[in-house]
């Protein structure tokens, strides 16, 4: 079976955890494609979808899905969302496609988080992904001091501009024994909107595609 099919089979397995006739969160890339093109498959279960990205807000809208604004959605049950790397404890690295920010807005008005996955992105400790930190641009050169001072070699991610029109600064040789206070110290640096740790946020449902089956974790 291929990586692709792995996150295919995560993303199809998601739909189960949609309640009927609710709202239900997307996030952004290669798995969620696998997702909305699912969901697209069974728009009768919802009333639409709140996007963590233009990306998926386009791909929604191709298919049909109705996008609602998150600042007219009080409540909803289910995010659905891949992720870069995921230990254990299910914390997570996200940001690889430059979506973070948006994606841990929508996560956290979510009662759930359900994270796909292929089980290529099952590790012991977070870190050898390189960490994706969402900056205002005219801070980049004094996060990434402050980058350095943490431990981590930063690199800013060329020509790329995220979705809120900053730039993505990508962490090396981080080795992330304490998600949680990482996850805080970096945010606390001015300049930074945030980051690809989702720790406080963590998933509380994963989907594990694996070559002989998927795996459901929580
Ligand atoms: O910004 C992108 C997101 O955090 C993605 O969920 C993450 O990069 C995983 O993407 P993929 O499903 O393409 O591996």
């Amino acid at each position: 079976m291929t990586q692709d099919e792995m996150k295919r089979n995560a993303a199809r397995a998601a739909i189960a955890f949609i309640p009927e006739n609710s709202i239900v969160g997307v996030g952004t890339g290669s798995t969620v494609n696998h997702f909305i093109d699912a969901l697209a498959d069974n728009k009768h279960l919802i009333k639409g979808a709140v996007s963590s990205s233009e990306q998926s807000t386009a791909r929604l809208k191709a298919l049909g899905i109705p996008v609602l604004d998150l600042n007219h959605v009080t409540s909803f049950n289910v995010y659905v969302d891949g992720a870069d790397e995921i230990n254990p404890q299910r914390h997570m690295i996200k940001g690889g496609g430059a979506a973070l920010t948006r994606e841990k807005i929508v996560a956290a008005v979510a009662d759930t988080f359900i994270c796909i996955v292929d089980s290529t992105k099952q590790v012991p400790v977070l870190g050898q992904f390189p960490l994706p930190v969402e900056v205002i641009p005219m801070a980049a050169a004094y996060v990434s001091r402050e980058l350095v001072k943490l431990g981590g070699t930063p690199f800013l991610r060329e020509g790329v501009i995220t979705d809120n029109g900053n730039v993505i600064i990508d962490v090396k040789g981080l080795s992330i024994t304490d998600p949680l206070t990482l996850e805080q110290n970096i945010n606390n640096i001015v300049g930074v909107v945030t980051n690809g740790i989702f720790a406080h946020r963590s998933a509380d449902i994963v989907l594990v595609g694996t070559a002989s089956g998927t795996q459901t974790l929580r």
